[in-house]
């Protein structure tokens, strides 16, 4: 009973517990309404019988009638997935109500996944939030693989984060980082909540870099970066429809489809402004941006090279999406790394100020020499992972994996944060020690798939070097210009929120001085 109440408790509060209530009532209500949801499974499981058996199935753990394993994924899946795969092994059979999913938790069975059988696992279960949310699914990260996809993959790497393309937008990482910097320096000695401040610079530079111009409060008077937090809370939320279909009405009382359906109208407004704003602006003025360049593509019907208005959106989208959210989380856990150990910290201050000398400005050659800025950097994305879990894939047809058979139709997520905690593919994993990237090359961990924070194969993330470049910038001006600490009596604490992207639970605030 307990883990029935945790579960509706967290799944459908609002729908439940529309106030608090308490356990008399809790009881009076959830008893009667699972009775009937058990009967009403025992009829429709007598009514259809059930797909092929699967002969060699990965080992699972024991699961509930009608939720499957749901019950056992906590508040933070990926923590709860780790623990179940020591118990049954790096790859595990889950159910999410009927639906089975495949969970990889090693290096060697994530290559599998990603090299060996990429092409089986290329493309993504069409969830109702991603499909309501972007477009009916018509952005990249959710589009299934194909002609499309690829067709939207090479618009957004070729105008948007080709290496010329990143590197043409530094004086927009300089100025947005200058003002990051004149603002810390304001703050004279008080607390900085970088956690904040963080997300605005983030926000700021793909803006510009997208649109040409920054966004922060928007038409209706909301702010662009909440919108942004709800719409990544709400694809990083499970639909009881997609899992168990004949339950979807809760998705209806609950108001979830109401929110997907609000969250949904107020970012298509938004790029609808953003769009007539660019339609209107003076051709050339200030440069051509990626949304200029759709816009063009989006005119020219006859050539056969056209997309939809709705796929320049969901585009832009898979922009902001991927490279605000990610780029913050990935600056925060940095920072947070480097104030927990003050020696790592002080090594990284000492290879930046050599490297940079007496000059004001830090340049794209300095940035290469700064090898162990780049191993923290590297160290930080194995320990704190933005994207715990890659985002997920779909096995279009069946396949065996390491003997098992893997049925078409299986879900498949990969658990990157335990691979990066792995024992059998890193020294000391939960020892922060930046030192063992220094000579990456020779590793064979890198051949095998120990370290995919961008995730790999054909799905993998086109935003890699976009998403390097502007946390290697960031924290190589802000060590460079301040000497960091904790407020007086503030202990550090590495506590994870859920999210499509893992935050840190408590926003991370800090002391900056200026170094002298
Ligand atoms: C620290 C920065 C970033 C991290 C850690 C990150 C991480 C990821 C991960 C884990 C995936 C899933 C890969 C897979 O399934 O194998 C992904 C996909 C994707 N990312 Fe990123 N990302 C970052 C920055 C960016 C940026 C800056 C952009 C664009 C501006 C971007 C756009 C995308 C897109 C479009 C996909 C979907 C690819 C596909 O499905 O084919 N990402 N990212």
């Amino acid at each position: 009973m307990n883990i029935i109440k945790a579960f509706f408790q967290e799944q459908y509060q609002s729908f439940l517990f529309p106030t608090k209530m308490n356990e008399i009532q809790l009881h009076l209500f959830v008893f009667p309404a699972f009775l009937s949801l058990f009967l009403l499974w025992s009829i429709k499981r007598w009514l259809y019988k059930p797909k092929k058996a699967n002969k060699n199935s990965p080992p699972s753990p024991p699961k509930l009638p009608i939720l499957g394993n749901i019950h056992q994924l906590g508040p933070l899946p990926h923590q709860s997935l780790q623990s179940l795969a020591a118990k049954y092994g790096p790859l595990m059979l889950l159910h999410f109500g009927r639906v089975p999913v495949l969970i990889v938790s090693s290096a060697d069975a994530a290559s599998e996944i990603v090299k060996t059988h990429d092409l089986t696992f290329a493309s993504r279960p069409e969830f109702k939030v991603f499909k309501k949310l972007v477009y009916d699914g018509k952005n990249i990260t959710f589009s299934p693989y194909g002609e499309y996809w690829r067709k939207m993959k090479s618009m957004l790497v070729l105008h948007l984060l080709s290496t010329t393309r990143v590197q043409s937008f530094r004086t927009i990482r300089e100025d947005e980082t200058a003002l990051l910097v004149k603002k810390i320096g304001e703050s004279s000695a008080s607390s900085v909540d970088l956690t904040r401040m963080f997300a605005e610079v983030t926000n700021d530079v793909i803006c510009r870099s997208a649109f040409g111009t920054k966004y922060s409060v928007l038409g209706n008077g909301k702010n662009l970066l909440k919108l942004l937090v709800e719409l990544m809370e709400l694809l990083g939320t499970m639909s009881v429809g997609d899992f168990i279909p004949w339950l979807s009405w809760i998705d209806r009382v609950s108001g979830f489809d109401e929110k997907l359906d609000r969250v949904a109208k107020e970012v298509d407004d938004f790029l609808e402004y953003v769009i007539q704003q660019r339609l209107q602006a003076v051709k050339g003025k200030d440069g051509e941006n990626f949304v200029d360049v759709l816009l063009e593509l989006y005119n020219e019907n006859a050539d056969g090279n056209s997309i939809g208005r709705d796929s320049v959106k969901a585009l832009v989208l898979d922009a902001i999406e991927g490279g605000t959210d990610t780029i913050a989380t990935a600056l925060e856990w940095v920072m947070a790394e480097l104030l927990r150990h003050p020696t790592i910290m002080e090594n990284l201050q000492n290879e930046v100020r050599e490297t940079v000398k007496e000059k004001e400005d830090i340049s794209d050659d300095d940035l290469q020499k700064m090898h162990y800025l780049k191993a923290v950097i590297k160290e930080t994305l194995r320990c704190h992972p933005p994207t715990a879990l890659l985002a997920p894939r779909i096995a279009h047809e069946d396949v065996k994996i390491k003997g098992y058979d893997i049925l078409k139709g299986t879900v498949v997520m990969v658990n990157v944060w335990a691979i990066g905690r792995d024992p059998l593919c890193w020294d000391d994993p939960q020892m922060f020690k930046p030192e063992r990237f220094l000579n990456h090359s020779t590793d064979p961990k890198w051949s095998s798939f120990g370290w995919i924070p961008f995730g790999a194969g054909r799905r993998g993330c086109p935003g890699m070097t976009y998403g390097m470049a502007m946390i290697e910038f960031v924290i190589a001006n802000i060590v460079h210009k301040f000497n960091w600490k904790l407020p007086n009596g503030v202990v550090l604490d590495m506590t994870e929120r859920p999210g499509l992207a893992t935050h840190k639970a408590i926003p991370l605030v800090a002391v900056a001085s200026k170094a002298t």
